[in-house]
């Protein structure tokens, strides 16, 4: 059956750490194999010149790619990012951003995923971003 985002949300809340949970993501909406979450604007995020720092982004990428893959499998299980490759394509000031992470391959052992980080008040692509996570139970 596929996973609540009220389910989804109790996954972010109860397995990330506190500066994580500071980036002020929500899941706005998943199913089987994708997860989409809101990162609002927020100054704090942002780097010298205004615009929204990439760590920000590339946190934000890492934390949507766990609740894919969590909904891929029915619920949250163990397991730990691997690799992170992220693209900045333009940047974001001032916009939400929606993390939209798909899985491209859940394996027995290992998950794939591709996330687009959009900005919503222009719907341009800001970063991209492909990830792997080994399952570790
Ligand atoms: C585990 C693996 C990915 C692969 O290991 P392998 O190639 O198989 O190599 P090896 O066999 O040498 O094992 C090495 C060590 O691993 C241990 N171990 C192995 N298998 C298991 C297992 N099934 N279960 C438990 N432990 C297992 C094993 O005992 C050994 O420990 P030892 O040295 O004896 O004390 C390893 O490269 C690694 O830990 N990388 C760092 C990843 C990392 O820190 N990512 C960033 C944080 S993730 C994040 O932030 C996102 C997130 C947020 C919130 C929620 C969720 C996600």
């Amino acid at each position: 059956m596929t996973m609540t985002t009220a389910e989804a949300d109790k996954i972010l809340s109860a397995n990330f750490a506190p500066w994580v949970l500071a980036l002020g993501l929500s899941v706005e909406a998943v199913d089987e194999h994708r997860a989409v979450l809101r990162m609002p604007w927020s100054e704090a995020l942002a780097r010298e010149g205004g615009a929204l720092s990439g760590q920000a982004l590339m946190a934000a990428a890492d934390t949507a790619t766990v609740i894919a893959v969590s909904a891929a499998r029915g619920a949250y299980g163990p397991m730990t990012t691997v690799q992170q490759s992220t693209s900045f394509q333009r940047a974001v000031i001032g916009s939400d951003v929606l993390i939209e992470a798909v899985v491209t391959k859940l394996g027995r052992r290992m998950a794939f995923a591709d996330i687009a980080m959009t900005d919503e008040s222009s719907s341009e692509i800001a970063a991209r971003a492909s990830t792997v996570y080994a399952l570790l139970g």
